[in-house]
């Protein structure tokens, strides 16, 4: 039996302000620190100990990570940083909160985005500062698979190659993983683990900042999973 630990980032600034995040390198608040600083020191009593841990390319999910670690007294602990662990792009609704969003927008919209797997928000235009293919950090990455906008399915088919190139391998090779990402990258990852439908998981809400233990087979199919601390 294998053991896969999620977690998604503490509370970041703009959780805080109820704003459409997305790729938007924002980073945690203080409370957020605290949450990540607990989650470590709660991986550390119940045992956990890791061979390699994953996160996305922005610093929410990376300070998280590093909380943790340091909390665990691990920050030795290999790390794979990837644009794939990303949170899903909201495209033109990226720095919007709920009153800007509903006001350009309107409610009837805001509620069909808010229960489709399949209906992406308007993209960044081309020459829109927030397009990712300004961002050095994506240098390397093929301009026609970085995103100006995605609905949670683009965010699955990016998420679940990098969980079969490089999260499963390791796992299969027996390494102790961690991984610490977003609210949809985990839907992704979660949505491809449990066999999920796309109707259920945009139901799905993790909290922040709690570790999500998964057990699986040798197939690695889960047996179960928990959260710990509950
Ligand atoms: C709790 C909260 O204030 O959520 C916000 C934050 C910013 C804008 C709108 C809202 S809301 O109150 O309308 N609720 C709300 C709104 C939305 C979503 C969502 O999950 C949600 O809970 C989405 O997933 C979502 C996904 C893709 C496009 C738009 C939305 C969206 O507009």
């Amino acid at each position: 039996m294998y053991k896969l630990v999620l977690m998604r980032h503490g509370e970041s600034q703009w959780n805080l302000e109820n704003r459409f995040t997305g790729w938007t390198d924002v980073d945690l608040t203080e409370t957020g620190r605290q949450q990540a600083k607990q989650a470590g020191e709660l991986l550390k009593e119940n045992g956990f100990e890791f061979d390699l841990a994953f996160a996305s390319v922005l610093k929410r999910a990376i300070r998280t990570l590093w909380i943790a670690l340091d909390s665990m007294d691990a920050m030795h602990t290999p790390v794979g940083l990837s644009w794939r662990l990303n949170e899903r792009h909201y495209g033109a609704l990226q720095g919007l909160n709920k009153a800007e969003t509903a006001q350009k927008y309107g409610e009837d919209q805001v509620l069909v985005w808010r229960r489709a797997y399949a209906i992406a928000p308007d993209p960044v235009a081309e020459d829109d500062p927030r397009n990712p293919r300004f961002d050095a950090r994506y240098a390397r990455v093929p301009a026609d698979q970085l995103p100006r906008t995605e609905c949670l399915q683009d965010t699955v088919a990016r998420v679940v190659p990098f969980w079969e190139e490089s999260i499963a391998p390791a796992i299969r090779s027996g390494r102790r993983v961690l991984v610490t990402a977003h609210g949809n990258s985990l839907r992704a990852l979660i949505k491809h683990l449990d066999g999920i439908s796309d109707e259920d998981i945009v139901h799905l809400n993790i909290p922040t900042g709690q570790p999500l233990v998964y057990e699986l087979d040798e197939n690695l199919r889960p047996i179960r999973h928990y959260y710990l601390g509950d």
